[in-house]
């Protein structure tokens, strides 16, 4: 490959940022260049969209971020911007971002404050695609590691690998967005790297305290996933059922997995049954329920699995402990802080204690 590039410049939006008092309660206009390193040879032969990468997606994928999320930092509005593209699309090995702030509150006259960065992706995620259908559309891989800072494995993939291409166009979709192809996955196969997958935990029979916690050991102990994040417990009110059931304790969990999406679900129901989950009712008190949030940026309807979890955009008892964990979390394209705003249970969700990962 050359230095083919794909370049995005002067991109003008409005976001909350800034570390001053001032800054936190108003939006101020932000410009964003971006560089895009890719191979642009196939697309330039062919003349398909296909096989380049959109730069109207990448547009709606920025817009997401700044407008999703408040920052402090312009910096780390950058590495945000940056993590969120290098994950919604392998083909991209490098990616430069510049954020200007040009009405910084800054008492002298001057035309632009603005940082750069460049993110590349690692050579081993590189190298190592996903396996996938031939004519699926390909699974974005975990964002990359960022050169030269320290990393932890709750950062070092950074927060955003669960944005992807299709779920942002289909909610943020303009004019010039091309509808692009559904991110499947087949659930048998197992992920070729490991996988970010949120998962989300409840329970209101039994000490439902001790029962969450040791379903965290059970995954953590599990071959194939390690827990690298999770929320605070959060006491809810139930949401459907029937009436007179307890409270619930939910909690989400961030978690890396080589299982399959299948493999996963097998996971989670099996340590369901080992907790005495018992299903006589949908919806009805339950020792353990683990469901499977997202896989990935992956989109599966399979007869046993459906991913995202067709009801978590819904339920506050899911989306405020998981942006408790992760604020700058997004599903399908949207910040999950916002969808915790606009579900109808918001009000009946309490923050318990804090939970170290
Ligand atoms: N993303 C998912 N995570 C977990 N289970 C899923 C998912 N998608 C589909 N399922 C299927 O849903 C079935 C019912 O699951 P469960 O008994 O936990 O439902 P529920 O908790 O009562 O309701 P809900 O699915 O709305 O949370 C499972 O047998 C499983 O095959
Ligand atoms: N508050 C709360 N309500 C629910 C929950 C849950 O975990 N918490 N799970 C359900 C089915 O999975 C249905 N309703």
């Amino acid at each position: 490959m050359g230095q083919d590039v794909i370049r995005l410049t002067g991109l003008q939006l409005s976001g909350r940022i800034g570390v001053l008092e001032q800054e936190q309660h108003a939006d101020q206009p932000l410009v964003i260049d971006t560089e895009l390193h890719v191979d642009l040879a196939e697309a330039g032969r062919t003349d398909d969209l296909n096989h380049t990468v959109s730069y109207a997606e990448i547009a709606d994928i920025i817009r997401a971020v700044v407008t999703g999320s408040q920052f402090g930092l312009i910096e780390a509005l950058a590495e945000a911007l940056a993590g969120n593209i290098l994950a919604a699309d392998m083909r991209i090995t490098t990616v430069g971002i510049t954020v200007h702030k040009p009405h910084a509150p800054l008492p002298y006259t001057f035309d632009d404050v603005a940082v750069t960065i460049q993110r590349r992706r690692s050579y081993a995620e590189a190298v190592s695609e996903p396996a996938v259908e031939p004519d699926s559309a390909h699974i974005p891989a975990p964002a990359a590691e960022a050169e030269g800072t320290v990393t932890t494995p709750t950062a070092r993939w950074g927060p955003y690998d669960r944005i992807s291409l299709s779920e942002v166009s289909a909610t943020a979709g303009t004019a010039e967005s091309p509808s692009s192809t559904a991110q499947t996955r087949d659930p048998e196969l197992p992920a070729a790297f490991p996988i970010r997958s949120v998962l989300a935990l409840g329970s209101n029979l039994g000490d439902s305290r001790a029962t969450l916690a040791s379903a965290a050991q059970a995954l953590q102990g599990a071959e194939g996933v390690v827990v690298v994040n999770s929320s605070p417990l959060a006491r809810t009110k139930p949401v459907g059922g029937p009436a007179n059931q307890r409270d619930y304790l939910n909690q989400v969990l961030e978690i890396e997995t080589q299982l399959s999406p299948h493999q996963l679900l097998d996971l989670a129901q099996q340590i369901e049954a080992d907790h005495n989950r018992v299903r006589d009712q949908r919806h009805g008190p339950r020792t353990l329920d683990v469901d499977i949030v997202t896989y990935a940026s992956a989109t599966i309807d399979s007869p046993r699995l459906q991913v995202p979890h067709p009801s978590a955009a819904d339920r506050a008892f899911v989306l405020l402990p998981w942006s408790w964990m992760d604020p700058v979390a997004l599903l399908n394209g949207r910040p999950v802080r916002e969808l915790a705003a606009e579900a109808g249970d918001h009000d009946d969700v309490v923050r318990l204690d804090e939970v170290s990962p």
